[in-house]
């Protein structure tokens, strides 16, 4: 079997488009819709990631600003700034470029920020909704991966579907928002013994390591849908997934790439979120 590629590249541009109507209408009510996105310090993956934000926004018409903060500051100071972010009427996405530098306590920041303008879907509030099956903020990532699925008519439930890694911002949300479309999960992680065993057996298997061409054609079931979560840069300069992609793609029935699969579509779904906080639904606890 030779896998058709899932990319996250064009179904990015047909869901942007529909966004970009969404703004529009908003616009008429008299709203923009605002992102603001902070960063800490002057990784240049994270500022990579960040422009590719702030170019999605204006290529959809929103407005998002970017406060580029020095990796000196302190929790406090931080704190106080998302105190005014979530006061200010005009700004209805906050996101805090992850990670943050040692001294400052990640959990405390996800916690500051109201779970009204959460929309990277990490405050606690929203991942109990997740957990519990209510509407809300979906985290980026996971969001794209089951919005790519969906696009491609990919079936759900009642599929095996195994998540390598379980990280708070990728392995777990994905992992609950397959369980909730009624697939059976299994988590693997750096302590699980044996994970070709659950590789050899996913109908789905979801890749979010970051450890480079881990995953070969031999790890994998005939037929399966693979999704590539992995982000890693080469010494070339280049992208890498988490699987070997040639070999993967052998026996996979889909599969996503990168760069050009998942990437893409976590910044749309950021876009989307930020839609959903501009509307104020009574979905998110307005
Ligand atoms: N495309 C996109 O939009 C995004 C891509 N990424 C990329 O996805 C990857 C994962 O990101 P993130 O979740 O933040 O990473 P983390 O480093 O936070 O988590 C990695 C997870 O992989 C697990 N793991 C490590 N080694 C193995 C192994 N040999 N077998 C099974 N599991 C293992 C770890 O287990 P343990 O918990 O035991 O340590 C951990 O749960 C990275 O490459 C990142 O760059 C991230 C966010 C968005
Ligand atoms: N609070 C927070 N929220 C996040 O959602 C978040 C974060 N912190 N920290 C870092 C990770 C990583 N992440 C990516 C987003 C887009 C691409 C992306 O667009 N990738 C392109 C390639 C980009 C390139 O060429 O460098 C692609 O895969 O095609 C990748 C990774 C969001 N993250």
């Amino acid at each position: 079997m030779t896998a058709i590629e899932m990319n996250g590249k064009d179904l990015s541009q047909k869901v942007r488009s529909d966004i970009a109507e969404d703004v529009q209408q908003l616009k008429e009510k008299g709203i923009t819709p605002h992102l603001t996105v902070i960063i800490i310090g002057d990784d240049p993956a994270s500022k990579s990631y960040v422009r590719g934000k702030e170019k999605a926004c204006s290529e959809t018409g929103m407005s998002s600003d970017i406060i580029e903060l020095p990796s000196s500051t302190t929790e406090k100071d931080l704190l106080t700034r998302i105190d005014g972010l979530n006061k200010d009427e005009t700004v209805h996405g906050i996101l805090v470029q992850l990670p943050l530098p040692d001294h400052i306590n990640e959990q405390n920041v996800i916690e500051s920020i109201s779970p009204t303008k959460d929309v990277d879907g990490f405050h606690p509030i929203n991942v109990g909704k997740l957990m519990t099956g209510q509407s809300t903020f979906l985290p980026c990532t996971p969001y794209g991966i089951i919005t790519m699925l969906n696009a491609y008519d990919v079936t759900i439930e009642g599929k095996h579907a195994v998540v390598l890694g379980r990280s708070n911002i990728v392995g777990k949300p994905v992992g609950q928002l397959l369980l909730n479309d009624n697939a059976t999960v299994t988590y693997c992680h750096s302590r699980t013994k044996n994970v070709t065993a659950f590789t050899q057996e996913a109908d789905i298997l979801i890749l979010a390591t970051g450890r480079a061409n881990s995953i070969r054609g031999e790890h994998v079931k005939s037929g399966a849908v693979v999704v590539d979560v992995g982000i890693n840069r080469m010494e070339d300069g280049t992208l890498s997934g988490d699987a070997d992609f040639p070999s993967v793609a052998e026996k996979a029935s889909l599969i996503t790439p990168v760069p050009r699969g998942v990437g893409p579509m976590t910044i749309t779904m950021l876009l989307k979120n930020t839609i959903t906080a501009a509307e104020g639904l009574d979905a998110v606890g307005k």
